[in-house]
């Protein structure tokens, strides 16, 4: 694969971002007001990507960065990285090995599994098929799987479509089991679901897709009436309302099923890399589940889902007791009044940036793009506003899944995320967001290593990272240089992937930093990613020398020459 093609060509783009190659001076102090540019922004990813689907790349050609951020460097050098990571949920619109490649080959970081949806077998395969992209083509996605959690939901019936409620019309809910369709008959998927459920409540489906208010209670059945009509889509969500607050249903149904120990157990054995948590409501169930897979794949990191009110109540202790975050808004809108959500999202934002905590923004970004091929400017704005507000990660639902655009929508993704990060390199200057108590050297290092990095304007930062702790620590500070985080082990490399700003380089590292920094800026002055007069920032920890008891944690500036 050709390395050194012209940052120019990759910047047609963007023309103002041709200022790659700037002396450090003049990138430093510039001061850029922001202009609308008149190119296209959202190219299909047919015309963007270098690599074509197909492509059989040599291993030794790959010095452990992944191809996607090879062919990236290669057209756009450092500065031209993009930051934000992207998830996209695999669905039957995008599972077979040559779309899971687009999807890679579009920028996607981490695949994510609903195990609300399929079989195990189908699950399985889509595994399979991106480890074999992983391994024969050169990608690093991740595997996340994302459990089905209890949640009370339109039971599947075999009803295809969704159900139209008239207003004025009464319905039953209940839980007995039935297939096809019964008229203005919906059930649901928890026996229990009419426990505690009063007359006058109000049950509201999807967050407000259609309320009913509850008539009578029969048994486990519900008699209701339509007080606002709507829709019932498959799978609808089901809440209950008393005096304008949600009755809460949680507190009776496990975190984790029977079922979704069960998935668990699949997941470890097919070796995905992130389980989310859904309907997390403390930090207990969050350490049990780290608890059990210590004994199992230590490696597996745990991102606990917030949404619920429960867990906006629990948030610090299940944060910090967490290896990641998840906004996921599909159901937190059903639980909080919308409204709300954009501040919430900040405030957890916020908290994850605060306890170094990887946070992914979830849900409806780009909703509309599930049937039609532009976004609204609406959802461009949510996407931005994600990004400024500090997110490592944004997510694809549907759109992916099951929309008709999902490699468009990627593309949007990437093209409104870099947009985003490029005005805020311009305009913002260097922001403190990590905080650290006086002992915590390594904090404090990488806390003056993002600022260095940024008044220096240095090229690059290079962080040697065992487990990924020093790597977080830089990305938290948003630096405005890329982040290469090398490591010698395949699972920090693979956890990474949801880290703001950091690439990680798979790499075998000795116990001699000089040794490491020599072998790693030769490996990518090589490939003409480093030349004479650039700058590098290196930040390492990974120097526990035999018999030796200090881990040099330590800080330095190269000039490469
Ligand atoms: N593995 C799958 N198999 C079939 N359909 C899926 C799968 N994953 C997701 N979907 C579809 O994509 C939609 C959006 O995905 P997601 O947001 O993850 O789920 P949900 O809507 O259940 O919260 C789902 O409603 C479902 O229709
Ligand atoms: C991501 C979410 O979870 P799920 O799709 O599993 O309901 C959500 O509720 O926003
Ligand atoms: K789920
Ligand atoms: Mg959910």
């Amino acid at each position: 694969m050709a390395s050194s093609i012209s940052s120019a060509a990759a910047f047609a783009l963007i023309p103002r971002y041709q200022m790659t190659k700037l002396d450090l001076k003049e990138r430093c102090f510039r001061v850029s007001l922001p202009r609308p540019t008149n190119v296209k922004s959202f190219p299909s990813t047919s015309t963007r990507a270098v690599m074509q689907v197909g492509t059989t790349v040599k291993k030794e050609d790959l010095l452990g960065l992944d191809i996607v951020t090879e062919t990236e460097l290669s057209e756009k050098g450092f500065w031209g990285l993009r930051k934000t990571k992207l998830v996209c949920t695999v669905g039957p619109a995008c599972c077979s090995y040559e779309q899971l490649e687009r999807l890679a080959l579009g920028g996607m970081n981490v695949a994510r599994l609903n195990m609300c949806h399929n079989t195990k077998d189908w699950h399985q395969d889509v595994i399979r098929k991106i480890k074999k992209l992983n391994l024969e083509k050169g990608f690093c996605v991740s595997v996340m799987m994302d459990t089905e959690g209890s949640q009370i939901h339109v039971a599947d019936h075999g009803a295809p479509t969704s159900l139209k409620a008239e207003d004025g019309s009464i319905w039953f809910f209940t839980t007995e089991q039935f297939n096809g369709c019964r008229p203005f008959t919906v059930q649901a998927s928890y026996e229990g679901f009419a426990e505690g459920i009063k007359e006058g409540d109000e049950l509201v489906v999807d967050g407000g897709m259609a309320t009913f208010e509850v008539i009578e209670r029969i048994g486990n059945d519900l008699r209701c009436k339509c007080i606002d009509p709507g829709l019932i889509l498959p799978r609808a969500k089901l809440s209950f309302w008393r005096d304008g607050k949600l009755v809460d249903k949680h507190d009776k149904l496990p975190t984790l099923s029977t079922k979704d120990w069960s998935d668990i157990e699949f997941g470890i054995s097919e070796g995905v890399d992130f389980i989310a948590m859904s309907f997390v409501k403390d930090a207990d169930v969050v350490r049990h589940l780290k608890n059990y897979l210590s004994t199992k794949n230590k490696f597996i990191k745990v991102l606990a889902k917030i949404e619920s009110l429960e867990s906006l109540h629990k948030l610090e202790e299940i944060v910090e007791s967490s290896d990641g975050i998840m906004i996921a808004r599909g159901d937190l809108g059903v639980e909080i009044p919308l409204e709300q959500i954009p501040t919430v999202q900040e405030q957890i934002i916020n908290l994850c940036r605060k306890l170094n905590k990887p946070v992914i923004v979830a849900s409806q970004l780009l909703e509309s793009m599930i049937e039609y091929p532009t976004p609204t400017r609406a959802e461009i704005a949510d996407v931005c506003e994600a990004v400024k507000q500090h997110a490592d990660a944004l997510m694809l639902s549907g759109e992916s899944a099951v929309g008709c655009f999902g490699e468009k929508a990627l593309s949007v993704l990437r093209t409104a995320s870099i947009r985003m990060e490029r005005e805020e390199t311009d305009q913002v200057p260097h922001r403190e967001l990590g905080f650290s108590a006086p002992d915590q050297i390594a904090e404090e290092i990488c806390n003056s290593a993002a600022r260095m990095a940024n008044s220096l304007g240095v090229d690059a930062v290079f962080v040697y990272t065992k487990h990924g702790q020093m790597a977080s620590l830089m990305s938290r500070n948003r630096p405005k240089p890329p982040v290469f985080a090398f490591t010698s082990e395949k699972e920090t490399q693979m956890s990474l992937n949801l880290l703001w700003g950091v690439t990680p380089v798979l790499v075998d590292l000795s116990d001699d930093r000089d040794i490491n920094i020599e072998k790693t800026t030769h490996l990518i002055k090589s490939k003409g990613m480093l030349k004479e007069g650039d700058v590098v920032l290196i930040v390492s920890d990974v120097m526990p020398t035999q018999g030796a008891r200090t881990i040099y944690q330590s800080l330095q500036v190269k000039v490469i020459c």
